[in-house]
């Protein structure tokens, strides 16, 4: 039996309304899929409080709806620390897009190409796409330098998309990332870019204070520092 999904946001924030018209499109377009009245679906996914997303697991409908790993055609790149995580949030509530949840970092992988024995080229390659590490770091990892295998290996990082969703991701680094830009550039001419930028002292405040909570005994000796 169906019933309507709840909105939990406010109809007069913004994210209410996003999420408002992702349920509206979700409910008429997927009418009989939603029978869970805390869940409603968004695109290839099905999604409820958060951590709870999941690929719909109807291959029939997958295939329906044309669900497959595409590159991406939005960056959200840097500043660290200038509110890039709430942007890709926000425009994650859009039923036209199609966001990834981790930073992907893929772009700085490919510039540090000469360097990508050191185990840090491995570890930006993780997450619910799983099988990224495997990608890269197994037998197809020789054929990152070719170009077309470079855009297929971004696209298997991607989530889920249909053809009528754009897909977004946000890496913050590829701000200081020297080669990243003409990488893109290369791979995927028409991309849209969009940066962030913040007052660079709030900013390095902001990112300094970040630093200090990994430190857990820092943190308390520094907040009463600063009263
Ligand atoms: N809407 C809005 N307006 C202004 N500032 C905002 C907004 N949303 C998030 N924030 C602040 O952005 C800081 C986190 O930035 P990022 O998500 O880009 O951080 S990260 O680089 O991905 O770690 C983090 O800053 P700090 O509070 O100084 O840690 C957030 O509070």
């Amino acid at each position: 039996q169906s019933e309507s999904p709840t909105n939990h946001f406010p109809n007069n924030t913004l994210i209410g309304k996003l999420a408002s018209a992702e349920i509206a499109t979700a409910s008429v377009g997927n009418a009989g899929i939603i029978n869970n009245p805390d869940r409603y679906i968004h695109g290839c996914y099905s999604k409820g409080p958060i951590g709870t997303v999941q690929l719909l697991l109807d291959q029939n409908k997958l295939k329906t709806l044309g669900c497959t790993r595409r590159s991406p055609q939005v960056v959200i790149f840097g500043v660290r620390k200038g509110g890039t995580t709430t942007l890709r949030d926000f425009l994650s509530f859009h039923p036209q897009l199609s966001v990834t949840d981790t930073e992907i970092h893929y772009l700085e992988f490919l510039s540090r190409k000469s360097d990508a024995r050191h185990p840090y080229a491995t570890k930006f390659l993780y997450g619910e796409r799983g099988n990224s590490v495997r990608v890269i770091g197994g037998e197809a990892y020789s054929n990152i330098f070719q170009p077309m295998e470079r855009l297929k290996t971004y696209a298997s990082l991607m989530p889920y998309s249909t053809p009528r969703q754009l897909v977004v991701e946000k890496t913050p680094k590829y701000f200081v990332c020297k080669n990243c830009p003409i990488l893109l550039h290369r791979m995927i001419p028409d991309c849209k870019l969009i940066a962030i930028l913040v007052d660079p002292v709030k900013r390095a405040i902001s990112d300094y204070l970040d630093i200090l909570r990994g430190y857990d005994h820092i943190e308390k000796i520094i907040f009463v520092v600063l009263g």
